[in-house]
């Protein structure tokens, strides 16, 4: 986990524990073990402490905090026996210097980094804190201002601002074409230099725990909790990392740290960084799906998108930021003419925001090829079509595709409702055909969900994810069910927040429940944003809008919502829709004339209204939504209970910090929300969404977690 060498008198101590160097037991007993034997050594005047591979730690090893290992020789020990050693010690930085290997850095006494790399205390994103001195140190090296907005904010800088700050003592030049061997070498060869120059200094002013630091005034600190509460709404570790900053202006080091340790204490053992690391590792599992091999990905060089409208211009801005060409085809030169000028908008907006440079949006404009003619995507390796959301018009563009593209060439479809499998069946290579579904805008929103058909190879399935990844997408992999997962889920919690419109409540009684949950927005304010008219011809399109047609034993919970689009309140487009808006406003105010039609409505339907507490309405919308995640797992149709975290996290705005919907459900309990059900479906026979998921009531009965069970299902999967 470290090795040891001397190198001109200098001891050179390297972290190795790939793939990020995180600080685990191993690594931190390594490091001990390197600063005692450099110590003994009479021959060894200076130390070096640098990363391998490709990065110095990008943090403590986060699984440790599970099981309890990060308290065995605890970092802020290891980092405390750093700066009180004798001989100078010098830090290398390479890749990214994140959390505890930031920590490490700062109780060394010169910090000397690659141009190339980042350093940045992200603690507060897994609920905690800089929890090895670096709410204390940081401070006293760069100033309480500039330290409280690095640790609160979680965000990483670059070098060449953390030299600006002070938080390094040289730079080393590396340019983007060199490689990493280049990169750390060079790095070593400055860092050996530094120590053999510095090797008699006085190391007095080199302890950074021995600074002083400036206070500020209180106003400062009330300023940033204020903005943190509206920057990171609902989380505790931001406003508890501020606390212990304030401490590092109050007390000398050594209170100062016992005040850090305590703030952490708790947050470690709290339900939001539980949920937060969930989900660090949820993300990067989606990756790793059971009888899946990504290593057979064919490599995806040169992309086509059919359809230049919304949804096709953003899917076409991924692929040319990362340099892959796209040629870009519409039926219509109006409609192509209009997609690419929204393309070229996208990246002046960014030249004038300092997002980019002229040059580099001039680049990756230059990947894009507009185009009335499908004959040239004929040596295209993938093609994604976005098209109007109609299967006849699906199939004979995919149709057409087979006839024209090579044959390895990979069809992907981005439609939100229409089944996989028949869209496949119109081509002869079902088995290259998959859904891409990207979330609008699909140039911002990072989630995609993967949709496998019933004939969708193994190569088809690695290939897409890995091009997700590529264009910096958070790829899920999902069945072919109505809605796919995100969807699918979202029709029993909109059904909710309907069905209470006609018992009692009114829109913005559900919206502001859920937005006192954390969700970003109401459903309502969620539906007025994206059109209330696309909820319609949903309904339409499931033949449940005409009472002739519906089902009479499912309770029908959208009159309102049907006659709204009648009266053309599609939401922020019309300036109303649930709410009003002022022209050019986003912020809608409740509305007598909404509030009249849901009282009219729920008489008419036979309801007599009541009032209904926050509670129930936290408990119907979230429930349902559960109740319909379980069953995406017994089904199949979601490969894990943490890809569908992931999906409602970065789709739908589920608030992290309870970890997304499955997460949840473990931590409410499951007896108690299958009890609910049970209950809330017993008041409301008529709704099938309250018919209890098979896999819940299984659950809730041997009182098992849902992320266990799952866990020990796969593994026994994988062991066959
Ligand atoms: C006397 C006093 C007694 C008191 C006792 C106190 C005891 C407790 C002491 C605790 C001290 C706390 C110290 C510290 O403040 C806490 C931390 O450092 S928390 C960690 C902070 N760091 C981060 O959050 C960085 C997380 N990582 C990343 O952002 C990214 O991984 C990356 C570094 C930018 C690299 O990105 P990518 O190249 O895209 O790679 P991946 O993200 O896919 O990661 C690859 C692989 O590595 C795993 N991994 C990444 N980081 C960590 C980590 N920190 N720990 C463990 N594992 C990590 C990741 O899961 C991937 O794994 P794979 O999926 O491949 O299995
Ligand atoms: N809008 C969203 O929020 C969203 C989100 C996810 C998925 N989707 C899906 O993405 C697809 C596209 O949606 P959109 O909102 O971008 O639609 P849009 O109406 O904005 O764009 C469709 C484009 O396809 C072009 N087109 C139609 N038939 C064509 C053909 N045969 N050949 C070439 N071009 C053709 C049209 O001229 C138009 O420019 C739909 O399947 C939709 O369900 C949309």
């Amino acid at each position: 986990m470290t090795s040891y060498k001397t190198i001109k008198d200098v001891a050179v101590i390297t972290i190795e524990n790939p793939p990020v160097n995180a600080l685990s037991l191993a690594v931190r007993e390594g490091i001990l073990d390197g600063l005692s034997r450099a110590s003994k050594d009479d021959t060894v005047c200076a130390i070096v402490i640098i990363g391998g591979g490709r990065t110095f730690p990008a943090g403590a090893d986060i699984s440790e905090f599970a099981n309890g290992k990060a308290f065995t020789k605890p970092l802020p020990q290891i980092i405390e026996k750093i700066e009180s050693t004798q001989k100078p010690i010098v830090c290398a930085i390479h890749g990214t210097a994140f959390g505890g290997g930031l920590e490490v850095a700062l109780g060394c006494h010169y910090r000397i980094a690659s141009t190339r790399s980042k350093v940045g205390l992200p603690e507060v994103n897994l609920g905690i804190l800089p929890g090895a001195g670096g709410t204390q140190r940081l401070p006293r090296l760069i100033g309480v201002w500039l330290a409280a907005e690095m640790i609160c904010s979680g965000k990483p800088i670059e070098a060449v601002d953390a030299d600006a700050k002070g938080i390094l003592d040289d730079l080393v030049e590396i340019s983007s074409l060199e490689s990493v061997q280049t990169e750390y070498d060079k790095l070593l060869d400055a860092a050996i230099t530094l120590a053999l120059r510095v090797k008699n200094h006085s190391l007095e002013g080199k302890r950074v725990s021995q600074l002083k630091v400036e206070p500020v005034s209180d106003f400062f600190y009330e300023q940033l909790a204020l903005q943190i509460s509206k920057n990171a709404r609902g989380m505790n570790a931001p406003l508890q990392a501020l606390k212990a900053v304030k401490a590092s202006a109050m007390f000398p080091f050594k209170e100062g740290m016992q005040r850090e340790q305590q703030i952490l204490g708790r947050l470690f053992v709290s339900s939001q960084a539980k949920a937060l690391q969930h989900i660090f590792f949820a993300e990067r599992q989606t990756m790793k799906i059971p009888g899946i091999d990504m290593k057979k990905g064919v490599p995806i060089k040169f992309v086509g998108v059919i359809g230049a409208g919304m949804m096709g211009s953003g899917i076409a801005i991924n692929f040319i930021k990362k340099g892959i060409p796209v040629v870009l085809i519409d039926a219509e030169q109006e409609f192509l003419d209009r997609g690419v000028k929204a393309i070229e908008d996208y990246f002046k907006g960014r030249v004038k925001k300092g997002k980019t440079t002229r040059f580099l949006a001039d680049r990756s404009l230059g990947y894009l090829r507009p185009s009335l003619h499908y004959e040239d995507l004929s040596n295209v390796d993938l093609v994604i079509e976005a098209v109007f959301e109609n299967l006849d018009v699906k199939k004979s563009v995919l149709k057409h595709l087979d006839e024209i593209c090579k044959p390895q060439t990979i069809l992907c479809t981005n439609t939100s409702t229409l089944d996989i499998d028949q869209i496949a069946s119109a081509t002869n290579r079902p088995d290259r055909v998959i859904g891409t579904h990207f979330f609008s805008p699909a140039n911002v929103m990072r989630l995609m969900e993967n949709v496998a058909g019933s004939k969708t190879s193994e190569r088809t399935i690695a290939s897409v994810m890995q091009i997700s990844k590529t264009i910096s997408k958070i790829p899920v992999l999902v069945g072919n069910c109505f809605g796919f997962i995100g969807n699918r889920m979202l029709f029993p919690y909109n059904n909710q927040a309907n069905a209470l419109l006609q018992e009692g409540a009114f829109p913005h009684d559900v919206d502001k429940v859920l937005y006192d949950f954390g969700f970003p927005m109401g459903l309502f304010q969620m539906s007025d944003l994206a059109g209330n008219d696309i909820g319609l011809h949903i309904r339409k399109a499931q033949g449940i809008v005409d009472p002739s047609q519906r089902d009479p034993n499912e309770r029908y919970v959208s009159t309102t919502a049907d006659k709204l689009c009648e009266m053309k309140r599609f939401g922020v487009k019309s300036s109303k829709g649930w709410y009003s808006y002022a022209k050019g406003s986003r912020k809608g105010r409740p509305d007598k004339e909404v509030m009249d039609l849901i009282v009219e409505n729920s008489k008419a339907e036979g309801f007599v209204r009541r009032n209904i507490s926050a509670k129930e309405i936290e408990e119907r919308c979230l429930y349902a939504l559960i109740n319909e995640g379980f069953k995406c797992l017994e089904e199949g149709m979601a490969y894990k209970p943490g890809d569908i975290d992931i999906i409602w996290i970065y789709g739908y705005g589920f608030p992290p910090q309870k970890g997304g919907p499955m997460h949840y459900a473990d931590a409410v309990g499951l007896k108690k929300i299958y009890d609910s059900i049970l209950q809330y479906g017993k008041a409301d026979p008529k709704t099938s969404a309250w018919k209890p998921s098979k896999l819940l009531e299984q659950l809730a009965s041997s009182g098992k977690k849902l992320a266990k069970y799952w866990t020990k299902k796969l593994k026994a999967q994988s062991n066959l």
